[in-house]
Formats: structure tokens, C-alpha cells, sequence
């Protein structure tokens, strides 16, 4: 992952990609929406000069005159009352299609980038964030893009005829400058302050999810903080409506004014015709005609309005989404490796997180050797998780290597790399599926593998969880399902246990405080079986790395590795590091006092 910021592409560029993509979803309906959008704008604009020569049959022509004028009005206005009605439905049509489309899209982009910058930079969260929001109002940009062109086209042809008056009535048309000037400007003004209040607009959602959803609520009720986030969400809403309403306020008086400078110009238009050389049909032919031009100005301005609007919020952050994937999967020439001999080495690694000027890793070497289970401790913040991340090829390394057998773990693409991987997490997901498959996406070519499936509970000892419930491994999770079943947090994560287990013979398994919510003995338990079986195992050619705070897990690791103020600052095994008499022996005499676990 480079590490310079990616800025927004610019919106051409981002509207070309977009147009590209309605393509794809669907040619047939978007060129039906186009041509009955676009070509609406025939008809609508030639009823002015119909209307015209019907004014001139009247007062002075024959009857033939007046019957042809008036069939030809209402042919056309039947014309484009049919292209309006064709129009919207092959529109809307074609925006459930590329709504569809659109939101698979940034789902794929979103999932398929290998680092977790997107999800954890501030800047790119407030991106990442706009972009789901918009996801499906992208589909929207072709209407009011096709909408925009139909307007322009109507502007165009309306001036035309009115110059058939006079061509000096072609300057109305520099009138409506202004009003076309504000107007861009104050989409861009509006464009700049999204971003700006961003960070007001997720602390709000944040807290109104704090306040609304049921896992919090009670240590709300408890410490009676609902109060304080209910304030907080309203802040942040009156801080955010504070910077908008300021900003749409001198815009919106700057747009007023620009359109006072054409209404006068129109009005004085009219006048001079009306008072001059100009026939009936002239005056009729302006007053309809140019009361349509102010029409005409304000829907090309609206539309252009909103297709900026939801152009810059969508279509730009798409493409820079677009970008950063494909900037993310950068330099990678090896293969995965199929088996480990020697195991990984971490060689002088630092790391800081993007944005961010602290190093959370400095100068970080270990060897974890092939067959081993190792245990990585260390106080609040120490880096572990960090560690983990970086072995996961979640982030790259500022500084240093990570090398598997000796190659570089840089040169293998993240992806088959993962393929090698297993992993259970603190931070679980909760995928409310029928339990099966929630633990069988562990191995996504194996979920509907059975026996697989029951290997992974067994080895996440999750067997008594399976039977307590009434379909078993059927029964659906989640409670919100029609017969689903909550689990309790500590159920929860055996699940997410089992499908860390879901991969036979995976080359590095990462255990991030994977058994958080179970109590210290069942942890315990859980992976001295779990060792003595790796430990069986005839080619022990994969490392297990788990990540606990409970020491009484710890000391059954081949080596123990103790992290302190990013760096690594002993390691051992439990016999080597006690003898040591440093930190972890500290920490473990203090753990061993307060659980009374035997020294
Ligand atoms: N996405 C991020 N962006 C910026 N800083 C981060 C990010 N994630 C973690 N950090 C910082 O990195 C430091 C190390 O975090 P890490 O999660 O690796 O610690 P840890 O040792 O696993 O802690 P714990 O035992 O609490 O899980 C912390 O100070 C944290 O604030």
C-alpha cells in the first residue's frame, strides 16, 4: 500500500468511469433511458413555435393554417408526453438495475482490498462512509446526468427560436451567466463542507447507535450516560447544521441575486418587443418561449446541481476507491508457500499506522519457528494486535522484512497468502447464518462439508454449545429470525473459534485473544488440547500464534514472546523467562497471586 495520501480523482474522470459502468449493468436500458430523455427535449421546445404559428393562423391566416398548427400542437405535445412517460419508466428501471450493480460493485471493492486502511484511516472512513451511504443514489447520477443534457439541449433550441425574433435577443442567454456561475460555485461550496462535517455526521449516527442498540444500552442504564450521548448526538447534529445552514445562507443570497439580473433583462426583453416592429406572433412566440428559458436555466441548474452533488459524493470516491484497490494489490511476484520448514521471521519490523506519526512497532525481531505455538503478551497497547495485523498482511511494514522460509512476505500477494492463514479474533464477527455455515465460512470451498464442519467443533470444544440448540447445527443465529437463535457472547465466540478451526492445515494460525469472553480454565483448557494435538501432528511444519492476557493459557507456549512499548523485550519459554526473572515473570507472579494458580 503506498503510503501518500490518494486524493479524490477529479469529476470528469469519475464521470466517464461511471457511465462506463452503466454500460456494463445494463447497454440495452441505458440507451432507451438516454434517447427518450435526451429527445424529449424536441417536441417540448417546438410547442413554442407551433403555438406561435397557431397565434399568426388565427389572426390572420386560413383555416387550413389553423387546422395544421393546431394538429401539429397536439402532436407534439403527445409526443412529448409519451417520451416523459417512456422515459421515467426506462429510467427508473434502469436505476433499480444499476443500483443492484453499483452496490455489488463497492462491496467487492470494499471487501477485496487487502489492507484495513480504508476501514481504519480517519480521512478514508469519512470517504468509505459517504460512499455506502450513496452507493445506491449512484444509479441516480444517469437520470439527472441524461435529465441535464435534455435540459441543455432545450436551452439551446429555445434560443435558437427566440433569435428568429431578434437576434439580439440572443444576449438573454449572457444574462443567465451569473445564475450559472453561482450555481456551480455553490455546488462546490456545498461539496467541500460534506466532507467538513463529516466527522459530525459519524459522531452523531455513532452515538445514536450507542443509544439504540441493545448492547450498550445497558451499561447506559447502568452508569446513566444516555443522557450525556443523547446531548452529544445533538451537538454534533447542531454543529453540522451550523456550518451547512451558514454556508447555504450567503449562497442562497448570491443565487437570488443572479437570478433577479435575468428576470429584468427578460421582462425588459418583452417590453421591447411588444412596443416595437414585433408581430403577434413574435410576442407570442417570446413570452412562451422565454418564460421557458428561465425554466430551462433553472432545471439545467438543478440538474447540474444535483448531479455534482451526488457525481462528487459518489462517483469520485468510487473511483478512488477503484484506485486504491487497485493500488493496494501493488507489488507481489511470489507464490504462496505450500509448506514451512524453517517458520517466520520478523526482522527489525517498524510500523506506524497511516496518518499517524507514533510508532507502534520499533525494531521488532523474532523467530517463530515451524511447529511451534507461540504466545505473544504484553500491557494494553503494546502492539500485539499489531503484530498480528502485519503477519496477516493487513498492513505492510514501514521498515524491516517479515520472511517465511526466507522470502519475503512482500513479494506474496495478500490474498494466496490468506489462503495459508486461520484466524479467530477478539473482534468477532457475527455472521447470523444457520450455525453450519456461520462456522463452515471459516473454509469457504468446504462449508457445506459436514464432517469438516464437526472437526471445527470439536476442536473449538464447541460441541455441548451445538447440542443445546434445537436444530443443532441447523438452527439459525440471530435472534431478529424468524425461529433464530441468540447466543450469548461467549457462545459467540466459540463460533467464531470453530471457524478460525475450519482449515485443516493452515500454515499460520492467529489466535488475537480469540477466547476473551470464555472464563480462564475453559480457555485454558481449550488450547492445552489444542497444542498437544499440534504438537502430534506428523509434519509440524505450521505456528500457531495466540495473543492472551491470561497467563495461565500462556505458559503451556513453546515460546513466549513479551512486548512492551513496541518493541519486543523478552522471550522464551515459561521455564527460560521465569528463571529470567524480568517482566513476564512480574506479570505472571502477579496473575498467579490473584488466581492462585500453582508456580
Ligand atoms: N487503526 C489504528 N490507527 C491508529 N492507531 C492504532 C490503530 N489500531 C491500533 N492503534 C494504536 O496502536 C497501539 C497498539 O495497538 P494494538 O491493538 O496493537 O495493541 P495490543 O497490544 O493488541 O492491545 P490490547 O491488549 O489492548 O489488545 C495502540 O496504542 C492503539 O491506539
Amino acid at each position: 500500500m503506498p503510503r501518500e495520501d490518494h486524493p479524490l480523482p477529479s469529476s470528469w474522470r469519475a464521470l466517464g468511469r461511471i457511465l462506463r459502468l452503466g454500460w456494463t449493468a445494463s447497454p440495452g436500458l441505458i440507451a432507451v433511458a438516454f434517447a427518450t430523455t435526451v429527445g424529449a427535449a424536441l417536441p417540448d421546445v417546438l410547442v413554442a413555435a407551433a403555438l406561435a404559428w397557431l397565434a399568426e393562423a388565427v389572426l390572420f391566416g386560413g383555416q387550413v393554417d389553423m387546422i395544421t398548427a393546431a394538429v401539429l400542437l397536439g402532436a407534439l405535445a403527445a409526443l412529448s408526453w409519451l417520451l416523459r412517460v417512456v422515459g421515467e419508466r426506462a429510467n427508473r428501471r434502469f436505476a433499480d438495475r444499476a443500483a443492484v450493480f453499483m452496490e455489488a460493485h463497492v462491496v467487492r471493492l470494499q471487501s477485496g482490498i487487502p489492507s484495513l486502511e480504508h476501514h481504519e484511516r480517519p480521512a478514508y472512513v469519512n470517504r468509505v462512509q459517504l460512499l455506502r451511504d450513496h452507493a445506491d443514489t449512484l444509479s441516480e447520477v444517469y437520470q439527472y446526468l441524461f435529465q441535464a443534457i435534455g435540459a441543455l439541449l432545450r436551452l439551446g433550441l429555445t434560443m435558437a427560436l427566440l433569435m428568429t425574433i431578434h437576434p439580439l435577443l440572443g444576449l438573454l442567454c449572457l444574462f443567465a451567466v451569473p445564475t450559472a456561475l453561482v450555481s456551480h460555485w455553490r455546488g462546490g461550496v456545498e461539496h467541500a463542507l460534506q466532507e467538513r462535517v463529516g466527522h459530525h455526521e459519524r459522531l452523531a449516527r455513532h452515538l445514536f447507535l450507542l443509544g439504540t442498540k441493545a448492547s450498550p444500552g445497558r451499561e447506559l442504564r447502568v452508569t446513566r450516560a444516555r443522557e450525556r450521548v443523547r446531548q452529544g448526538r445533538h451537538q454534533a447534529w447542531a454543529a453540522r447544521h451550523r456550518i451547512m445552514s451558514r454556508a447555504r445562507w450567503t449562497t442562497a443570497a448570491w443565487q437570488s441575486a443572479a437570478l433577479a439580473v435575468f428576470s429584468c433583462a427578460f421582462v425588459a426583453s418583452v417590453v421591447w418587443v411588444a412596443t416595437g416592429t414585433g408581430s403577434a406572433a413574435d410576442v407570442v412566440l417570446l413570452l412562451t418561449a422565454g418564460s421557458r428559458l428561465a425554466q430551462y436555466i433553472g432545471q439545467t441548474l438543478r440538474q447540474v446541481h444535483f448531479l455534482r452533488t451526488i457525481w462528487l459524493e459518489g462517483g469520485r470516491r468510487l473511483l478512488w476507491l477503484e484506485e486504491l484497490s487497485a493500488a493496494s494489490t501493488g507489488r507481489s511476484v511470489a507464490a504462496a508457500p505450500e509448506r514451512m520448514r524453517s517458520g517466520i521471521t520478523v526482522e527489525n519490523v517498524s510500523f506506524g499506522y497511516p496518518g499517524t506519526d507514533r510508532r507502534i512497532l520499533d525494531g521488532v525481531s523474532l523467530h517463530l519457528p515451524a511447529g511451534a505455538v507461540v504466545a505473544v503478551v504484553g500491557e494494553n497497547g503494546a502492539g500485539k494486535s499489531t503484530l498480528v495485523k502485519l503477519l496477516a498482511k493487513m498492513y505492510e511494514p514501514d521498515a524491516g522484512r517479515i520472511l517465511v522460509d526466507g522470502r519475503d512476505l512482500a513479494d506474496v500477494p495478500a490474498d494466496a497468502w490468506r489462503t495459508r492463514l486461520s484466524g479467530a479474533f477478539q473482534d468477532f464477527a457475527r455472521f447470523e447464518y444457520p450455525l453450519r455455515l456461520s462456522i463452515g465460512l471459516g473454509d469457504l470451498p468446504r462449508a457445506d462439508d459436514g464432517e469438516a464442519v464437526g472437526r471445527a467443533v470439536e476442536r473449538a470444544d464447541a460441541r455441548a454449545l451445538v447440542e443445546r440448540l434445537d436444530r443443532g447445527l441447523d438452527t439459525q443465529l440471530g435472534n431478529t429470525w424468524a425461529d433464530g437463535a441468540e447466543l450469548s457472547e461467549g457462545q459467540w465466540q466459540k463460533v467464531a473459534l470453530a471457524r478460525g478451526y475450519m482449515r485443516d492445515h493452515p500454515l499460520l494460525l492467529l489466535l488475537d485473544e480469540p477466547a476473551s469472553a470464555l472464563d480462564a480454565e475453559t480457555e485454558y483448557l481449550l488450547f492445552e488440547r489444542y497444542a498437544e494435538r499440534a504438537r502430534a501432528l506428523k509434519h509440524r511444519d505450521h505456528i500457531t500464534l495466540l495473543v492472551s492476557h491470561r497467563f495461565s493459557t500462556v505458559r503451556m507456549a513453546d515460546l513466549i514472546v513479551v512486548m512492551d512499548g513496541a518493541r519486543v523485550i523478552e522471550q522464551g519459554t515459561h521455564a527460560e523467562l521465569m528463571e529470567f526473572g524480568g517482566r513476564y515473570a512480574d506479570l505472571y507472579g502477579i496473575q498467579a497471586r490473584a488466581y492462585r494458580i500453582e508456580r
